[in-house]
């Protein structure tokens, strides 16, 4: 009891610093913003000026049940980041090769103009007074393999001065101009000018969409995609950064959720480089679980991202109508595993997600998910690495055990997912859940996987380390409020969480305001409500996510390896997951819905292809 009492004082003590500077939000769900540290003050608790969280304007969506603005607050400072993989391909098998080739590709492809490497230091240019140098001592000393990674926070580098361009860095010169980004003077910046953007060909999970192909087609006619090409029927919601409009490609009936971003006001207020961070995370996805950025253009005063539309809401709405307000084990496993897998893919492309909550969950048409949001991200480079693994005792995986994780590649390999086009999801349904009685279950080792012992994918960001302070009080992990530097396993913890919220239909360290759940999450032990019964296994998985220290946390070694092959998942069949039948699937009068006011407006606009029109009518609305 005294150890505990005075452990508990010590913590107190520690984070007195931090959590005394802390932002108390209006809003629970507030993403916070605390200023990163200088290479003076490395890891120390740091000071949180009270009005470094912007209060940004709420949703307007009319279909959520409870609002809960604060999720459209975002707010997060620059870290400083480190990431070593050391990583080398294991496996004679060419397909594995292959597959590790194109995430190299991929990974490639997220640019790292801002990474500049300098005699082992790090340093990520902001924007204005954000510019830091920062060192990365702790993260170098494992590791002699070159590793790049930028904050999301903090993206945009120089390419002059008096540092080093990495080797490496000098491939993304041709992923700059990948990038595509709009010249000033252009009124248009569609990415069917970007090699690297104008097919499917490098996105597998395009092929036969119907949206993708009448892109391809108003491309074909008129060049390049501008604001003039969609009618937008009415706004879903608003960010921290831009607006969110359901919108028509024009005479196609095919809907896209249009991001559209007021460039005036990301560069009055340093956002600039978080919508590029997202921009890019978003051009380099491809996956079933990951939205589609279908094209994105710049007028003179807005930058537009056009990705799919979900019309399912959030799994935040979603919650909120369920009885008793939380879901059932069932749909929570699906939702859960679903989020593991993009979660898994995008540590593959070494990204950190770390802003995982029920809100930035889509459920997509179909009734899967769509994990959304990407600006508060941490990217950094990976080398997957494949360490065939198809029996967990390999010698390979014991040899790379503490310095890599394993991840099967379950839903990259385009081979595994294509037959959900032409086989009706029911068909996979029973398959999802196994529907073995205990005793029939063969041992564990051998369900592991049940379609095929799949090979192991080393591909996980393990010692990125950011500074950052960000993310959502309620999901924040413990590392992150104590300022000891994060990494990948922060990705662990908000599973936890948001695997307790969909149970639970709460989150475990909820305090009274933002400052007693910050305390909490760092000093409070995990319990369980009484009610709803929930399975010992998901208890169990919970317990082992929300492991106060990160090294002790699940997956911490071997990533969502681990998490798959918890009891909890049992019988999850990884590989077809995409093909099991969701919890629920959106009834389609919520894309027909009576569109409003905006529809009219912007039809009155779009009818007479007026572009600027359009624009101002944007404008209003944005004002
Ligand atoms: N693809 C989509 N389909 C349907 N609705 C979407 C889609 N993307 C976003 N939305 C809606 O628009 C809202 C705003 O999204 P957006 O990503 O701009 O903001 P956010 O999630 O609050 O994050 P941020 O503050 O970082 O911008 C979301 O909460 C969601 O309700």
């Amino acid at each position: 009891m005294a150890s505990k009492a005075i452990t508990s004082a010590i913590q107190e003590q520690q984070m007195k610093g931090a959590i005394d500077q802390a932002i108390e939000s209006s809003h629970d769900r507030s993403p916070l913003q605390i200023p990163k540290p200088t290479k003076s003050e490395p890891a120390a608790p740091r000071r949180f000026p009270e009005s470094a969280c912007h209060n940004a304007t709420k949703n307007t969506s009319t279909d959520i049940a409870e609002q809960r603005p604060s999720h459209h607050r975002k707010c997060s400072v620059d870290s400083l980041p480190a990431c070593i993989n050391s990583m080398s391909i294991h496996s004679s098998e060419p397909n594995m090769h292959s597959l590790v080739e194109n995430l190299k590709d991929s990974i490639k492809k997220v640019d790292t103009r801002e990474i500049i490497q300098l005699n082992g230091h790090k340093i990520l240019e902001g924007s204005g007074d954000q510019e830091k140098k920062i060192s990365e001592q702790n993260s170098v000393k494992d590791s002699s393999a070159s590793a790049k990674m930028s904050d999301g926070t903090s993206s945009l580098a120089k390419t002059s001065g008096s540092a080093k361009i990495s080797g490496r860095a000098d491939l993304f010169e041709s992923g700059k101009s990948s990038m595509c980004r709009a010249s000033t003077s252009s009124d248009i910046s569609d990415e069917s000018s970007c090699s690297s953007f104008s097919s499917s060909i490098n996105k597998p999970h395009k092929a036969n969409d119907s949206r993708w192909e009448a892109i391809q087609v108003v491309r074909a006619r008129d060049g390049v995609l501008g604001l003039s090409h969609f009618r937008l029927l009415r706004k879903l919601g608003c960010g921290d950064i831009g607006s969110v409009y359901l919108s028509e490609l024009s005479g196609t009936k095919c809907y896209f959720a249009m991001k559209v971003m007021d460039k005036g006001s990301l560069a009055s207020r340093k956002k600039l480089l978080r919508a590029q961070t997202e921009r890019e995370i978003l051009q380099t996805l491809d996956h079933p679980f990951l939205p589609t950025l279908y094209t994105h253009f710049e007028t003179d005063k807005f930058s537009c991202l056009v990705m799919e539309f979900c019309p399912g809401g959030d799994l935040h709405t979603l919650r909120q109508r369920q009885p008793a307000k939380h879901f059932t084990e069932q749909a929570v496993k699906f939702y859960v595993a679903e989020v593991l897998l993009a979660l898994e893919y995008l540590h593959m492309l070494g990204i950190i997600y770390r802003d995982l909550k029920p809100e930035n969950v889509l459920v997509r048409e179909d009734g899967h998910i769509m994990l959304s949001d990407f600006d508060l991200s941490l990217r950094c480079v990976v080398n997957p690495t494949v360490i065939k693994s198809c029996n967990p005792d390999s010698e390979s995986l014991k040899r790379n055990n503490n310095q890599v994780y394993c991840v099967q590649p379950a839903c990259i390999e385009p081979s595994c997912i294509q037959p959900s086009c032409v086989v009706p999801t029911t068909c996979f349904g029973p398959r999802l859940f196994s529907s073995k009685s205990k005793k029939d279950r063969k041992p564990k080792l051998e369900i592991g996987n049940q379609v095929n012992p799949l090979p192991e994918l080393v591909a996980e960001p393990t010692d990125a380390r950011s500074m950052s302070f960000v993310g959502t009080h309620e999901y924040l992990a413990p590392e992150i409020i104590k300022g000891e530097g994060h990494g990948s396993a922060v990705d662990w913890w908000t599973f936890g969480i948001f695997l307790y919220e969909l149970l639970f239909g709460k989150t475990p360290f909820k305090g009274s305001g933002n400052r007693a759940t910050l305390f909490n999450v760092v000093g409070q032990p995990l319990r369980f409500p009484d009610s709803p019964m929930v399975s010992f296994s998901a208890r169990d998985l919970i317990r082992g996510l929300l492991v106060k220290e990160p090294q002790h946390r699940l997956a911490y070694k071997r990533g969502a390896t681990e998490i798959k092959q918890h009891p909890f998942f049992e019988g999850v069949n990884w590989a077809l997951i995409r093909c099991a039948t969701p919890p629920e699937i959106p009834k389609l009068a919520e894309i027909e819905r009576a569109p409003g006011l905006i529809a009219r407006t912007a039809e009155k606009v779009a009818s007479g292809i007026d572009h600027k029109g359009l624009e101002t009518y944007l404008e209003f609305d944005f004002f």
